[in-house]
């Protein structure tokens, strides 16, 4: 009998329940797609011996034990239709776990639906890519608590481990694991684009071969900047073209794709009255590369940036990105707080961030002490006013306001970096500007405003 169910064979589907036969885990498999399932267990070697091949869903769920447990790893479009299929072949106490990126709102869905019926149903972020699933991802889960020792000994054994400790934890109810989940890519977007904008910085603006940056991103593999997105960088950057001989990020077109998770982490911030500015910046940074017709025709119309008019020193841009990384993480805590409170989710922030200490696309060695602020509890809510973060950010954070000027003053774009500082600026100025804002909006709308000595709701003298 197997342990588990999986639903999905594809890059996802096959690389964990690899990892779970490795771990000793009997695990039934089913795709769509026979071929699919036939790959995979030609590819398992002798982890063959824990995986059955399932042709049909019924033929799945007969060689698991009850209460039956299924892993559904497919595209976040098909999902209904496999639950939906699924469903009416399970008997109460059954958990479902989807371990694609859905939007946490459909798990929300999801969830409630099949609760009624007696299910369980898990939405379970996955992240580290396919190396990850295979070896130890980052397990962000969110459901019914109770549920959760039908799972817990195979979802902690497959899970990257930091220090020892699994970085597989459940999270909170319904959508909650999701959300994390989303947040996670919504900060991956953040810090890619930002070490994209570095990137450009020297290409554009010193005018740096891609081995020079390259090493530049070497160097900052240990040290404070250290994170697997920063060590990919150096190796892609160091990496040949073997048709052209180039370097393979030279021959690469420049508009990049997205699936969703960034766009939803944005939109969740609006409606919950936040906004995500880097991550967001992030967001349109993607769909601008995307229109490169409009961005061709705009270069031959406007004078030409950059222009090898030098660039920041290494530490100059070293201390600009790891500033702005600390703002990117900080938005997504915040946001993460806002929704725990919205939803009454009751969030342990700094599960959260232990659990991305290894085996997810973020993790990085900022992640410990960005536990440490949450698990002391942050400042109005604010990761930038912890202690050991404000005390990085007033040294770094003069580096980060030189790089932006020294990039806006070439006409380099440098959306993220900028939405970061503008944040910072903005956090860290006691009476900000929005008393001219109020005053506008009672202008035209009689919408009526507070004083300062505490008055509230009045209207102004304002002149015809
Ligand atoms: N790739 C990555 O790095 C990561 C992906 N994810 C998420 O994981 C999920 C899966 O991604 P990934 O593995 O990359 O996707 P793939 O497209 O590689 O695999 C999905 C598999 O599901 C199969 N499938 C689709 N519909 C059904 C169905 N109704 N019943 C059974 N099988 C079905 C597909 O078959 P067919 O091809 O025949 O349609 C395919 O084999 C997505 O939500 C993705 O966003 C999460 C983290 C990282
Ligand atoms: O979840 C992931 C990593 O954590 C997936 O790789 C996801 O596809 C990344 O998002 P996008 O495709 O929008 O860049």
């Amino acid at each position: 009998m197997a342990r588990i169910g999986v639903i999905g064979t594809g890059v996802m589907g096959a690389a964990l329940s690899l990892n779970m036969a490795e771990k000793g885990v009997a695990v039934a498999v089913h795709d769509l797609d026979a071929a699919s399932i036939g790959r995979l267990i030609d590819r398992a070697g002798p982890l063959a011996e824990n995986l059955t091949a399932a042709e049909t869903t019924e033929a799945l769920l007969a060689a698991l034990p009850t209460p039956r447990a299924i892993l559904v790893m497919v595209p976040s479009g098909a999902v209904d239709a496999v639950i939906d299929g699924l469903a009416p072949q399970l008997a109460p106490g059954d958990l479902i776990i989807d371990g694609g990126n859905s939007d946490f709102l459909d798990t929300r869905r999801r969830e409630a639906a099949l609760s009624e019926r007696g299910l369980n149903f898990f939405g379970m972020g996955v992240s580290g890519g396919e190396e990850g699933a295979r070896h130890g991802p980052s397990l962000m889960i969110g459901g019914r608590q109770e549920a959760w020792g039908l799972v817990e000994d195979i979802l902690t054994a497959i899970a990257a481990r930091h220090e020892g400790e699994p970085c597989a934890a459940w999270l909170g109810p319904d959508g909650a694991g999701h959300f994390v989940k989303t947040v996670h890519n919504g900060i991956e977007y953040a810090d890619m684009q930002m070490i994209a904008e570095i990137y450009g910085i020297m290409r554009d603006g010193a005018r740096q071969s891609a081995a020079e940056i390259g090493a530049m991103f070497e160097g900052w593999r240990t040290g404070p900047l250290s994170s697997y997105l920063i060590e990919i960088t150096g190796q892609i950057l160091a990496a040949e073209d073997p048709e052209t001989g180039r370097p393979a990020v030279d021959v690469i077109r420049d508009s990049a794709g997205q699936k969703g998770t960034g766009r939803w982490t944005v939109i969740e911030a609006l409606k919950l009255g936040q906004s995500a500015s880097v991550i967001e910046a992030a967001v349109a940074a993607r769909a601008w590369s995307s229109r490169a017709e409009a961005r061709q025709a705009g270069a031959a119309l406007f004078a030409p940036a950059g222009g090898g008019a030098g660039a920041p020193a290494v530490d100059e841009l070293g201390r600009a990105l790891l500033a702005a990384r600390i703002i990117g993480f900080g938005q997504g805590l915040t946001l993460m707080r806002s929704a725990s409170d919205a939803f009454d989710w009751d969030l342990d922030l700094a599960r959260a961030a232990e659990i991305w200490r290894a085996g997810c696309i973020i993790r990085s060695v900022l992640l410990d002490d960005i536990a440490g602020a949450a698990r002391a509890g942050l400042p109005e809510g604010e990761l930038t006013h912890a202690p050991a973060f404000s005390a990085m950010l007033e040294e770094t954070i003069p580096s980060l306001r030189r790089v932006v000027l020294a990039a806006l003053g070439q006409g380099l774009p440098v959306p993220a970096l900028a939405a970061a500082l503008g944040y910072h600026d903005t956090m860290r100025q006691a009476r900000g500007t929005a008393n001219l804002i109020q005053a506008q909006r009672d202008v035209f709308g009689a919408h009526g405003f507070d004083y300062i000595d505490g008055r509230a709701d009045r209207h102004g003298p304002w002149g015809a």
